[in-house]
């Protein structure tokens, strides 16, 4: 995935980059997209530092992981990058602790009214914002197009039509669907489509193990059980892109992250969908990406200026051309390249539609115990209704005074 260098004015290229007069320094940024994301975003950061001369980008791909850990544990010990790719889920949480730059009123927060509210939600915490949008996602449901027409089946719109399917996928050799065991952020769909939620942070309430909440333990397991979806308790990335390219599944639930894979494999055979309802609604989670700054950056100007630049119009409309990963700007919504591409017309709806969490501190520290549970279930050793009063009964201890 080579960039296309834009064209740029001599008078860009003099380190004017929107700043006054010129900028030095090192900026780190450690990033935390995945191998395909990260050549995009590795060559847009090391063209910041051809346009400013005095500044070096060093770019560090830290994974995803332990990325949040390994910030704190950085910025504890005052090491931590200049710039950090934060999850939209980590701004309270790293703001909380004071390890984040404020910036209101600052260079980096450039043109903000043309950030999509949904958004600008997760960088804004105790009435000042934290951080700058990157990408917005959610989950969809990806299909072979060749494998449905094969086994002569329609796009399944409930979790019921796609335990009806197993038998004509068994028919062309293949599984309905890979729903991924090890990362929590996959069972929400099916918590939204029995009509529950992990919390009900207006009412201070643990919710996850409402009758919903059981139901929707209840109808993954039975979706694995009954044969229609296979599943993983670890390795599941790898173990899902390569399930779905290779034609082992014919269906997968998975976000824009993976597009660039996905249609790598596929090609026009690749669709997207709305994830399968569940018994009683449909849904799934808003998540996505922000850049902030470390509290105790030494080099505060060159950190905001490349933060304005990486969150620009221009560079989010290239990073939409080369990965077809979502804007958080309105106006790069218009650009015939992102108007034009099918994968954004479709998320672009799905990302209006996807359920915020609450953007406290804890939320982020919500989607381990329910990890453990999801996995104690998958492997047998809890039922539905266990895993559900587990994950309630850790939710308390972690929201005091919450009932
Ligand atoms: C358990 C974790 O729970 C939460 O994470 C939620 C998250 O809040 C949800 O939003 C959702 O994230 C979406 C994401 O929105 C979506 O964009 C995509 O990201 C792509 C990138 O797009 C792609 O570029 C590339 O990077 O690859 C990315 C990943 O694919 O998919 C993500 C979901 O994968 O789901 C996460 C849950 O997984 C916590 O926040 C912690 O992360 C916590 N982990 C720590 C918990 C520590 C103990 O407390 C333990 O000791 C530590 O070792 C663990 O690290």
């Amino acid at each position: 995935l080579t960039l296309a260098a834009t064209a740029c004015g001599s008078e860009q290229r003099a380190g004017s980059g929107g700043g006054d007069g010129e900028l030095s320094g090192t900026v780190t940024f450690w990033d935390t997209s995945n191998e395909t994301e990260a050549e995009v975003f590795q060559a847009l950061a090391e063209e910041f530092g051809t346009r400013h001369p005095g500044v070096t980008v060093d770019y560090v791909n830290i994974g995803f992981d332990d990325a949040q850990n390994r910030f704190k544990n950085a910025a504890g010990a005052n090491e931590a990058p200049d710039v950090m790719r934060t999850e939209v889920a980590w701004v309270a949480d790293f703001a909380s602790l004071g390890y984040l730059y404020p910036l209101d009123g600052t260079r980096a927060l450039q043109d903000e009214e043309d950030f999509l509210d949904t958004a600008r939600a997760s960088t804004v915490y105790e009435g000042t914002t934290w951080a700058v949008p990157q990408v917005t996602d959610t989950l969809a449901l990806f299909y072979n197009r060749a494998l449905l027409e094969e086994a002569g089946v329609d796009v399944p719109t409930s979790l019921a039509e796609v335990e009806a399917s197993a038998e004509e996928f068994e028919a062309v050799g293949t599984t309905p669907l890979y729903v991924r065991g090890d990362d929590p952020y996959w069972f929400l769909p099916f918590l939204y489509g029995e009509g529950g939620d992990l919390v009900d942070a207006r009412a201070e309430r643990v919710t996850v193990d409402d009758p919903s909440g059981v139901a929707a333990f209840r109808a993954l397991r039975d979706l694995v059980d009954s044969g229609a979806a296979t599943t993983d308790t670890s390795d599941g990335w790898e173990n899902m892109m390569s399930a779905f390219a290779s034609g082992e599944v014919a269906m997968m639930v998975n976000g824009p992250w993976a597009l660039a894979d996905a249609a790598e494999a596929l090609g026009e055979d690749l669709g997207v969908a709305p994830v399968p309802a569940g018994a009683a609604d449909q849904g799934a989670p808003l998540g996505g990406w922000n850049y902030a700054v470390y509290a105790g950056t030494p080099e505060a100007d060159a950190s905001l200026e490349f933060v304005r630049w990486m969150s620009s119009p221009d560079v989010q409309r290239r990073v939409t051309e080369e990965l077809s990963l979502l804007p958080t700007r309105a106006s790069v919504y218009e650009e015939p390249s992102v108007a034009g591409d099918p994968m954004v017309e479709f998320f672009r709806p799905a990302v209006d539609t996807a359920r915020e969490r609450p953007w406290i501190p804890q939320a982020q520290s919500l989607f381990e115990p329910l990890r453990e549970a999801v996995e104690a279930m998958l492997t047998g050793s809890a039922s539905p209704e266990e895993a559900a009063s587990d994950t309630g009964d850790a939710y308390r201890e972690l929201l005091e005074d919450w009932e």
